[in-house]
């Protein structure tokens, strides 16, 4: 178990948008961030995207898994052994993998959570402790396994120099918030966060953009800002049994494909555009209402906070401020790879991960497999 004091890590992310691996070292304790280090991005390639695409609902051993879980650790493995290089102090690896499949309800089989990569194989290669599989022991334990960043969100809070509570907002291809109160003693204290998935953020925006347009996403959210939002579209969405779920609750990439699809389905694509952004921001304004007090403001990371549509909905739906969480002198496109340096060092330490305010699982949880390099 690593000692009390800080150390470099190096954390990395491939998300449900499928559009890359994030990389970036962080210099923490498993409590406080000291320092913020390198980052580094690897986007996947067409053939490889359509790779993991094609396995995305795959649970392991089925056919397709394996091919995909080898792009993921060649990646993974190229991104991180290049920010080795330029932070090579860095003992300890925190490796996500990416999600194929999250069932944490159970409504299709057993309740389970999938993410693709093995973090025996990165360990290898990196010649660094490298701390996976994250999900899984929360789910076992009746959690949802996911989200698993609000920790973070804390610590970024107190970093930060919050002295109220506050929203931090992924918004990456699924959404998920955070609701910190940083004048806790730490993350895992009673009041100190609420967390869970607000719904489909980006997803369906890109997967409109590659249907239509053969484009990766729609850039600034420049198409839904000449659109027009169709306003019972988004009721009809709102209507969606999730939305009546009390948090804790989580989301697969694909949860809400079909109800989206109806929706735009006779819309012209700008409406269409627009319509997809307003639904997204009406699910985080859903969220708003489970937290124990207004937030003094919404602090965006993700690569939605790029998209101006969704963040004009945000801005209009909510109370409180809505701005990119640079205003607080953080890298919103490096967030979660941060939070997964952060994760890996409280796992080597036997701190907790996740916890009833986070995954809703009973007691406080430790996720996390290590896997050692051989003679290391
Ligand atoms: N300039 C931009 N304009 C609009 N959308 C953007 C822009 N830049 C990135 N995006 C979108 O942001 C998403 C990537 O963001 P991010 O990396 O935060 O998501 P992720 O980590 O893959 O997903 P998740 O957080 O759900 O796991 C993609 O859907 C991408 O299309
Ligand atoms: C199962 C899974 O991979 N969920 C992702 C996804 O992307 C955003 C949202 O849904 C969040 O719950 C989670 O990722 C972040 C990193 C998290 O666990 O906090």
């Amino acid at each position: 178990m690593l000692k009390a004091e800080p150390v470099w890590a190096l954390g990395a992310m491939s998300g449900t948008s499928l559009d890359g691996v994030d990389a970036a070292a962080l210099l923490t304790d498993g409590v406080t961030i000291l320092d913020f280090g390198p980052t580094a991005y690897r986007p996947y390639s067409r053939a490889e995207r359509a790779v993991i695409e094609a396995a995305l609902g795959l649970w392991p051993g089925e056919e397709g898994v394996e091919t995909a879980a080898e792009v993921v650790e060649t990646a993974h493995a190229e991104v991180l052994s290049d920010l080795l290089a330029t932070c090579p102090e860095a003992v300890l690896i925190g490796f996500h993998g990416q999600t194929l499949a999250h069932d944490p309800q159970g409504t299709a089989g057993p309740r389970r959570t999938h993410q693709a990569g093995d973090g025996d194989v990165l360990a290898e290669v990196l010649g660094r402790d490298v701390v996976w599989d994250f999900r899984s022991s929360d789910v076992e334990l009746g959690g949802q396994g996911a989200p698993l960043v609000p920790f973070f969100h804390f610590a970024c809070a107190q970093w930060a120099g919050l002295d109220e509570p506050a929203g931090f907002l992924n918004l990456g291809g699924v959404g998920n918030v955070t609701w910190v109160d940083p004048r806790a003693a730490g993350p895992e204290a009673p009041g100190a966060v609420l967390a869970f998935d607000t719904g489909p953020a980006n997803a369906p925006i890109d997967d409109y953009m590659r249907a239509a347009f053969g484009l990766q996403n729609d850039a600034g959210g420049a198409l839904a800002l000449s659109g027009r939002v169709d306003q019972e579209a988004v009721t009809r969405f709102l209507a969606h049994p999730f939305f009546l779920r009390m948090p804790p609750k989580s989301l697969d990439r694909n949860d809400f494909h079909e109800i989206l699809q109806g929706i735009v389905a006779p819309l012209e694509d700008a409406d269409a555009l627009a319509t997809l952004c307003a639904c997204a921001a009406a699910a985080v304004a859903r969220g708003f209402e489970h937290f124990p007090t207004a937030p003094a403001a919404l602090f965006v990371a993700g690569g939605g906070r790029h998209n101006h549509a969704l963040m004009n909905e945000l801005g209009a739906l909510l109370a409180c401020p809505v701005t990119p969480v640079e205003d607080l002198g953080l890298d919103g496109d490096m967030l979660e790879a941060q939070a997964f340096a952060y994760l890996a060092v409280r796992v080597a330490r036997g701190l907790p991960t996740t916890g009833p305010s986070t995954t809703g699982v009973a007691a406080l949880v430790g996720g996390g497999r290590v896997s050692v390099p051989q003679g290391g």
